[in-house]
């Protein structure tokens, strides 16, 4: 199979997971931070390390056949890449941001004012629709502390926690986007056979992570209502215990509703109840 090329962040907030991933899916690389491309020893890929603006243009352009880059960054670069993958990392907002005692209270109050921002294109994008004509005052960093030293009348940024609004005498103010890091392809390499093998082999990491391996005891007389319980999984696993009546129910369960599943299935009558991390679901 003929090797590909896949960009990931070099350092920053996504560099730590996209790696994590990457060895999750199987491949072993060496992530030496001097590098900048660094080979698969075990798949027909070659790793690329670059700041994560650049990405989306090397996918379009085909100098890298994948990157795993934010939302954020391919909506500003205006790219035509096909999108293969949402990752379920580097989870954030771009928002609108005015301070705490600022008179700007709906959008039409931003007419007339200026906006300092590292993502002059969305938020162009963002204005336009909306008809407002501000100023866009393009910043490449620290855009939070722009208002306070009277660089602008508000900020256009990444927010997560909104801490670092917090810290500055910011509030949000409208959210324009939500993002996540995906994984996305040049236009056409979906068909490619290394790609698609690559891409089950995420899947497959990315279905486990949201997902755990539950082991519970139960009397058979509790056993119909706990089942009752495990809805959507075809058959849960029942094996017998050495007490008579007794049986240990396998299953797996989401994440996202994991407590409130775990505590139902107590009150059903789990009892000794185990819970594993899953590696990967290969289906
Ligand atoms: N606070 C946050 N919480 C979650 N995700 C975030 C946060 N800040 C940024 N991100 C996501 O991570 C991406 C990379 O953020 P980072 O701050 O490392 O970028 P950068 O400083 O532009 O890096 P580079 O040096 O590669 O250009 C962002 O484009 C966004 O998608
Ligand atoms: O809502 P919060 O949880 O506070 O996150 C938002 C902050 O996170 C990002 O910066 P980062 O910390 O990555 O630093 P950087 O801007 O120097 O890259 C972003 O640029 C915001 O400033
Ligand atoms: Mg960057």
């Amino acid at each position: 199979m003929k090797t590909i090329k896949i960009a990931i962040q070099k350092s920053g907030r996504l560099n730590e997971k996209s790696v994590d991933l990457l060895k999750k899916s199987g491949l072993s690389f060496e992530n030496y931070k001097s590098s900048l491309i660094s080979p698969v020893n075990n798949f027909p890929l070659e790793i690329l390390f670059l700041r994560d603006d650049d990405i989306p243009e090397y996918v379009q352009d085909g100098i890298a056949d994948l990157g795993i880059v934010g939302e954020n960054v391919i909506a500003e670069k205006e790219v035509d890449v096909t999108y293969l993958q949402k990752l379920g990392f580097g989870k954030c907002s771009l928002k609108l941001a005015i301070a705490n005692h600022s008179d700007i209270n709906v959008l039409a109050d931003l007419n007339g004012k200026s906006i300092a921002t590292s993502y002059p294109v969305i938020l162009n994008n963002f204005l336009q629709e909306n008809n407002i004509n501000a100023e866009i005052r393009e910043i490449s960093g620290s855009v939070e502390i722009s208002t306070n030293l009277g660089l602008s009348d508000a900020i256009f940024d990444i927010v997560s926690t909104g801490g670092t609004l917090k810290s500055n005498g910011l509030k949000p103010f409208a959210e324009v986007m939500r993002s996540e890091a995906v994984l996305i392809g040049k236009n056409g390499i979906a068909k490619n056979p290394v790609v698609f093998e690559l891409l089950q082999r995420i899947q497959s990491v990315l279905r486990a992570e949201q997902t755990k391996y539950v082991v519970m005891n139960a009397s058979k007389e509790n056993l119909p209502a706990i089942l009752e319980l495990l809805p959507g999984i075809k058959s849960p696993t029942i094996v017998p215990l050495a007490t008579a009546d007794w049986v240990a129910v396998h299953t797996v369960i989401p994440e996202k509703d994991f407590w409130d599943k775990i505590n139902r299935l107590k009150t059903a009558g789990a009892e000794g109840i185990v819970v594993l991390p899953i590696e990967k679901i290969i289906l």
